[in-house]
């Protein structure tokens, strides 16, 4: 099976787009007719510099309002796909793609359909060439896979097949199942799009919201096996209509789109083990089991005040690389560290961002698998310089070009920090006197961090999460900061959860952050507590930059919830924000931000509380932004 994509999945003019699909990987392109015609290139030439690219034409489309017209337009119809036969002549393929009328004066009939599809195969068989009939979710009379599979049933003429397009069928909620019927060899081509689940006018959600299979919510998956059981075993074409993707960065989308075919692959291949797919054998996703250590790569002279930080938030240093000027700095399960080196990736990221989260290093059940699964997946592996009887720890790019680590219990990775690490000699006593050291402030382990990038890289980090880890998305939720929307979308698998938050305004915290910090980062970890109310003392006692909660937020969530007023009484001096779900309750207490706008976030869950308190977010935010200003000044920048 070939894999493919069509142009107008990316941006860019006709060149730059066959070199980012080339560069990509993929082996061929459908060709999108507006994007040969505004290019001024000939035909031979446009083959050619395809074919230079080690790439092949699998279709040239769209041919639009062809069924079922009465003359003078049939007749016109006709010439028009004679000259475009000839053209794909000289393009060097052989498949057009015909997608159903929506001219007003096209006629019903199955029949009237089939006969000139007919006609079309035996004028397609004059130029050597074939034609697939694709029912368009909107078609004035064939707008289901079902129906266009009639008309060319009946056409019955072998240069006359069927062409599947995922959305068409996906979107409309038609079952894919209503494919597996289909002789496979009868499907002329398949074209794949996944979109978000919103409500809208069909046209314009093909036309501006498609995604990559594995960024939206429909059943890609199932569209998938059901064609692969037909036998089909043609092009699989990716054709993306999506407004970021137009305007994107050609080989960051090319690649995703790559990617994505990729895991659509394996997962077919794990729900339905006997279909054959193209790939090689590749570990198959397996859940986060924690987060291992967040690293902070911050310089000597930053370095203190990320040490009072992490000190009054109750953590304490206990031990030191043996190597590198890197603390480990730990609290329950929770290990972070600071790295103030000079040189390598920490220094590099340093440079790059300011003080800034470098690593995520997260338990796997095994590190090994996770890295070569990584690796069947196109994400960059990352190595790095280690020195005699370190352990060497599997690293790929991730989010904002940190590193993710994989690390396991296994025999050598299990010994991380005794190998790795030398303990403090007064480890334990840090802090003692403030507040008893050894429990720290309660907290027990990261329950989230929040991933903060501009709003178009929002899809690629989920498919990357989707794809390595089969990780589950949440809808996508709006937070109204002061000065624009911020889009949030939370990713979870085992125990990992990652907030994906992205915002096209400037002046929102996210969209300075993203500016400031020179791309995108962690902008906040949430830490997690069994008793919010004894982590709001010990913060307050160690002198922690809590963030100050307003009194109308108190009064409105005793309101909204029905809530005890001595509980709320209890929240509003700790500063502490409510929130609630099906599953259970959520309790929330945020620092203020820091310089280089990080903050911590402690959260207490209970009962099965699924969410993150996105309905607190605004009043988080404005309060967040009061704080950044010196009192009395106006709200405006
Ligand atoms: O939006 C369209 O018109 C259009 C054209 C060609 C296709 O293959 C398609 O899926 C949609
Ligand atoms: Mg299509």
């Amino acid at each position: 099976m070939l894999n493919s994509i069509a142009t107008v999945s990316i941006s860019g003019n006709l060149p730059v787009k066959l070199e980012a699909i080339a560069k990509a990987g993929f082996q061929g392109i459908e060709i999108f007719e507006q994007d040969f015609i505004a290019s001024d290139l000939s035909p031979a030439d446009v083959g050619r510099m395809v074919r230079d690219h080690g790439l092949t034409i699998t279709l040239f489309q769209p041919f639009r309002d062809f069924e079922g017209l009465p003359e003078p337009y049939r007749a016109r119809a006709f010439a028009r796909a004679a000259r475009k036969f000839d053209l794909m002549n000289q393009l060097g393929t052989d498949l057009m793609l015909v997608c159903s009328s929506v001219h007003p004066a096209a006629m019903g009939g199955i029949d009237r359909m089939a006969q000139d599809f007919y006609e079309l195969g035996e004028l397609a068989a004059r130029f050597g060439v074939r034609a697939g009939f694709e029912a368009l979710a909107w078609g004035r009379h064939i707008n289901d896979h079902r129906d266009a599979w009639e008309v060319v049933r009946r056409a019955d003429h072998p240069r006359i097949g069927l062409i599947l397009d995922s959305f068409h069928t996906l979107g409309r909620g038609i079952s894919p199942d209503s494919i597996r019927a289909i002789p496979g060899d009868r499907i002329f081509f398949v074209q794949l799009a996944d979109a978000p689940a919103i409500p809208m006018d069909l046209l314009y959600w093909s036309r501006h919201f498609r995604n990559m299979p594995g960024e939206g919510d429909l059943d890609v998956t199932g569209f998938m096996r059901a064609v692969l059981s037909t036998g089909y075993s043609g092009p699989l074409s990716l054709e993306i209509f999506n407004d970021q993707f137009r305007a994107g960065l050609p080989r960051l989308v090319a690649l995703d789109g790559h990617r994505s075919l990729i895991d659509l692959q394996d997962r077919v291949r794990r729900a339905e083990p006997a279909l054959t797919v193209d790939l090689p054998h590749f570990p198959a996703p397996a859940p986060v089991q924690g987060v291992e250590f967040l690293e902070i790569a911050t310089s000597e002279a930053e370095q203190p005040a990320i040490a009072a930080f992490l000190a009054a938030a109750g953590f304490a240093p206990v031990a030191r690389h043996v190597s590198k000027p890197v603390t480990r700095w730990s609290q329950g399960a929770v290990n972070i560290l600071v790295n103030t080196a000079v040189t390598g990736f920490a220094h590099t990221a340093y440079v790059t961002h300011g003080t800034t989260v470098s690593e995520v290093a997260l338990k796997v059940p095994d590190a090994a698998a996770a890295a070569e699964r990584a690796q069947a997946l196109l994400i960059p592996a990352h190595q790095s310089h280690i020195s005699e009887g370190e352990l060497a720890i599997p690293a790929v790019r991730g989010h904002g070009g940190s590193l993710l680590r994989f690390v396991d219990g296994g025999e050598m990775l299990g010994r991380l920090w005794d190998v790795d690490f030398r303990p403090l000699p007064d480890a334990g006593k840090a802090g003692a006197g403030k507040a008893d050291a050894a429990a720290g402030a309660g907290l027990t382990r990261i329950d989230h961090i929040a991933q903060t990038m501009a709003h178009d890289e929002m899809l690629s980090w989920s498919l990357f999460y989707h794809a390595l880890f089969d990780a589950r998305r949440s809808p996508m939720v709006d937070v109204a900061d002061p000065d624009g929307l911020v889009k949030s979308q939370a990713v979870e698998t085992g125990a990992l959860r990652i907030t994906l938050n992205g915002s096209e305004a400037r002046h929102t915290l996210a969209g300075r952050f993203v500016k400031e910090s020179f791309g995108s980062s962690v902008q906040h970890i949430a830490f997690a507590t069994d008793d919010i109310f004894a982590t709001a003392a010990s913060l307050s006692a160690r002198g922690f930059p809590i963030l100050q909660i307003g009194a109308n937020y108190y009064a409105d969530v005793e309101a909204r919830f029905g809530l005890d007023p001595a509980l709320v009484a209890r929240m509003k001096a700790a500063n502490v924000l409510y929130d609630e779900d099906a599953g259970g309750s959520f309790f929330q207490l945020y620092s203020q931000t820091r310089p280089e706008g990080l903050f911590f976030e402690f959260v207490q869950r209970g009962g099965n509380y699924a969410g993150y308190g996105a309905p607190n977010a605004p009043f988080r935010i404005s309060a967040q932004k009061r704080a950044l200003r010196p009192a009395g000044m106006p709200q405006a920048e």
